[in-house]
């Protein structure tokens, strides 16, 4: 069991405060649900998080330690997938499967996922929008990392592999802490075990779909 807390963090971009005091708690079991407006600055938290970006201030502890953003990506604590697609284009899918994971356990796993073994002789740059972003998401679920952080894991997915990707995710809380932010917020609250909305660079809990259309995330 692993606990990644966030007590604060700050950054701003010039004169844009974007993040003031967001903070959260999240275990191993639990899904973050993680919500906001264009801009509100989830992707800028998430990257702050994995050691892409520097913050102005943070406070965050691992196991009730202070840790050390600086330790994330070399000690394999949170595993991220970026919202845009970051896998090499001219590699095939199998190639990369076995260059992303030594053990054969975990390269079984990716290989045989129903939907990535119908594209394993296929370069990244001959797959869809859609099948990039699921490839991608399993490839990274079997890494070691204990957080897994997931910037529009379903964005271009169409709804059968949505679906089988929901699964899998729920079924890999049993061994994570995961932060999922996406705007298909129907999918990610089925899934989540509690929700938060970031609105003018603060943080708040989420707890239905009445308190997003409260902080003006959804139409009222
Ligand atoms: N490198 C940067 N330089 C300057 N401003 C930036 C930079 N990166 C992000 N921003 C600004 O920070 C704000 C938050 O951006 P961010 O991408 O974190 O939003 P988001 O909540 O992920 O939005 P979306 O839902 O559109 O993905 C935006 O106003 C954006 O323009």
């Amino acid at each position: 069991m692993a606990t990644l807390v966030l007590h604060t963090i700050s950054k701003k971009f010039k004169n844009n405060q974007v993040l003031k005091q967001v903070d959260f708690s999240l275990k191993t079991g639990e899904i973050i649900g993680l919500f906001g407006r264009n801009g509100s600055g989830k992707s800028t938290l998430l990257k702050i998080l994995f050691g892409n970006l520097k913050a102005d201030s943070i406070a965050i502890e691992l196991n009730n330690e202070a840790l050390n953003i600086s330790e994330v990506i070399p000690n394999q604590l949170i595993a991220y997938l970026p919202q845009h697609p970051f896998l090499p284009k001219q590699m095939k899918v199998r190639d990369i499967i076995i260059m992303f994971h030594s053990e054969e356990r975990e390269q079984d796993a990716v290989f045989y996922d129903s939907h990535i073994a119908t594209m394993t002789h296929k370069k990244t740059s001959e797959l869809s929008l859609g099948e990039v972003k699921y490839f991608e998401v399993v490839l990274l679920s079997q890494l070691p990392h204990p957080f897994i952080m997931l910037d529009e894991p379903f964005s271009m997915l169409e709804p059968l592999h949505k679906e089988q990707l929901k699964e899998k995710l729920v079924e890999l809380k049993k061994t994570k802490g995961i932060i999922i932010t996406d705007h298909y917020y129907n999918d990610v609250m089925e899934i989540a075990t509690k929700n938060m909305v970031i609105k003018n660079g603060e943080s708040f809990p989420v707890k239905s779909v009445t308190d997003l259309k409260e902080f003006e995330y959804l139409s009222r």
